[in-house]
């Protein structure tokens, strides 16, 4: 297991940690605050329910979490040093100093900035080219984009390093080629800060006001598509030089009022104070981090429903997972083929929550659905297979809902292929949880032939994969439950 050394574990340090562990690393923390063992238990318990949601596998296990007294102890064995200790330079200097003192020479330390260019930080440090920016965003453990930022002081060799090391946490790493204070989205984030202390001031809206004007709005557009392509379609049929044309001369408007800041004094302070106290200060802080890692949570799994942006990053890392918890995708990888198949491990994201608070009944279907893909993919019904004209349509699905499964509850749904004679094939899914037994479900599909829509022989391939696996399980005792109709005696 690799290990990842935090220094610095309040917001983004705690987030950082969060990542890193449910990620399978083994992470080392160096905070003087007494009460970080705290923080970063509390940040961590929001990162359990939320992140493992994001994933339609299996997560890796997680590591182990440890608290150390000094930097020197800390960062022992660490190949990833996270620096996120306040902003200020002369502190990260002063930490970057006692940091290369003691660890390898080949760790890679990131650093949190959010402003620092990476040659600032690198003053006077005896190894620069070890150091570079790694920006992230609140939350660390759900957002996705890592503004990596290097000098010509870091190899191309620790460049890729540092790359795979991001992508290997299911990150973005957006490598900013030209340094620059504040990166790239922080400048955006400034931008639209400063419009913002200004129409406050100025009373033309309130906070609340501008957060609806964003919610209802242009946030919603920007996390799918962003600026450009945002605005491309927007210039409609004639696309951006038409859009471009439209609203080119507003730049000479007085449509924004950028580098003019207002005073930034306790009257500015307390009235934004004020305002944002009045719009969500009856929420507590951890259940305003709740509310909003649950919606990121569910807008992250649209994205990946539309393979899209963010969505298309989480399903590539899926893949990367589902072949790293060794999920078979072969018959010809299945060890013991007498046994059930373990056809889907994931953990129940927020979105699959009813207002019973539990698993509602249509994602048990989902969850053997996407079972049942898997099995297909198994016994040779794969992507390349459908795309030749064969496929499954299923006929009938019998499920019983026999336990709860809950908010990041880890499930797990093992198949057995009761009959795959023919044109036919019946299985038998179990969901559990540990070894509790949630729901069966009985299935019966039929080969298609994608053209005609009607029924057809499959492949000699698929054919002969299911007999041997039908074969192999019929030393297993008819399940308990098969062929039962609603209604039946129990
Ligand atoms: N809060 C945010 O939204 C974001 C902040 N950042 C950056 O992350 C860094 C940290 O910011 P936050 O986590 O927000 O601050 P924070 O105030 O929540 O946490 C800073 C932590 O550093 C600890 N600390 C202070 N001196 C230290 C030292 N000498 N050695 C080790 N730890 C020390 C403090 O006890 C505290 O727990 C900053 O560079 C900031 O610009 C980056 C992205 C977003
Ligand atoms: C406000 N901020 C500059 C600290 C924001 C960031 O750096 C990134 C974020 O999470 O928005």
């Amino acid at each position: 297991m690799t290990t990842a050394t935090i220094v610095g574990g309040g917001v983004i340090g705690g987030g950082w940690a969060a990542r890193f562990l449910l990620n399978g690393w083994n992470v080392r923390v160096f905070d003087p605050d007494p009460e970080s063992e705290r923080k970063i238990g509390e940040v961590l318990d929001n990162a359990r329910r939320s992140l493992p949601g994001t994933s339609d596998t299996e997560m890796p296990q997680e590591g182990s979490l440890t608290f150390h007294d000094t930097i020197a102890e800390a960062v022992a064995g660490a190949t990833w040093i996270q620096e996120s200790v306040p902003e200020r330079l002369e502190m990260k200097h002063k930490v970057y100093a006692e940091i290369q003192a003691h660890c390898a020479e080949n760790a890679i330390i990131g650093s949190s900035t959010s402003g620092f260019k990476p040659s600032e930080l690198q003053e006077h440090a005896p190894r620069p080219g070890q150091i570079m920016v790694a920006h992230p965003f609140n939350p660390v453990y759900l957002m996705p984009l890592i503004e990596l930022v290097p000098t010509a002081q870091n190899s191309a060799d620790i460049i890729a390093q540092a790359k795979a090391t991001i992508s290997g946490l299911g990150m973005y790493p957006l490598h900013v080629r030209k340094e620059i204070d504040a990166h790239i989205a922080d400048r955006f984030m400034e931008a639209v800060w400063r419009e913002a202390l200004w129409l406050v001031k100025d009373g033309v809206a309130t906070t609340e006001e501008i957060d609806e004007s964003i919610r209802m709005g242009f946030g919603i557009r920007w996390a799918q598509m962003g600026l450009f392509d945002t605005f491309r379609v927007a210039g409609g049929e004639a696309g951006m030089k038409h859009f471009m044309e439209q609203f080119g001369p507003c730049l000479k408007w007085p449509w924004t009022r950028l580098m003019d800041v207002p005073e930034f004094n306790d009257e500015l302070v307390d009235l934004i104070a004020g305002q944002s106290d009045e719009q969500s200060g009856h929420i507590e802080i951890r259940e305003m981090e709740r509310i909003r890692d649950d919606n990121l949570v569910a807008m992250m799994r649209a994205l990946k429903g539309q393979n899209w942006g963010a969505g298309a990053l989480m399903n590539t890392h899926d893949v990367k997972l589902s072949k790293e918890a060794g999920m078979v995708r072969k018959a010809a990888d299945i060890v013991d083929l007498s046994q059930p198949i373990v056809t889907g491990r994931r953990a129940v994201p927020v979105d699959w929550l009813d207002y019973n608070g539990h698993m509602n009944e249509s994602r048990y279907l989902q969850a053997f659905s996407e079972a049942t893909d898997r099995l297909m993919e198994i016994v040779g019904c794969d992507q390349d297979y459908i795309a030749t004209g064969g496929s499954y349509f299923t006929a009938e699905t019998h499920i019983r809902n026999i336990d709860e499964a809950t908010l990041g509850e880890r499930i797990e749904v093992r198949t057995r292929v009761l009959n795959g004679e023919g044109k036919k094939m019946h299985i038998w899914s179990e969901m559990y949880a540990g070894e509790k037994l949630l729901a069966t479900g009985e299935q019966v599909l039929i080969h298609v032939s994608l053209e005609t829509r009607k029924p057809s022989v499959p492949s000699a391939e698929i054919t002969a994969n299911l007999a041997m696996i039908a074969e192999a399980q019929s030393i297993l005792p008819a399940p308990d439950g098969v062929g039962r109709y609603v209604g039946a005696p129990r």
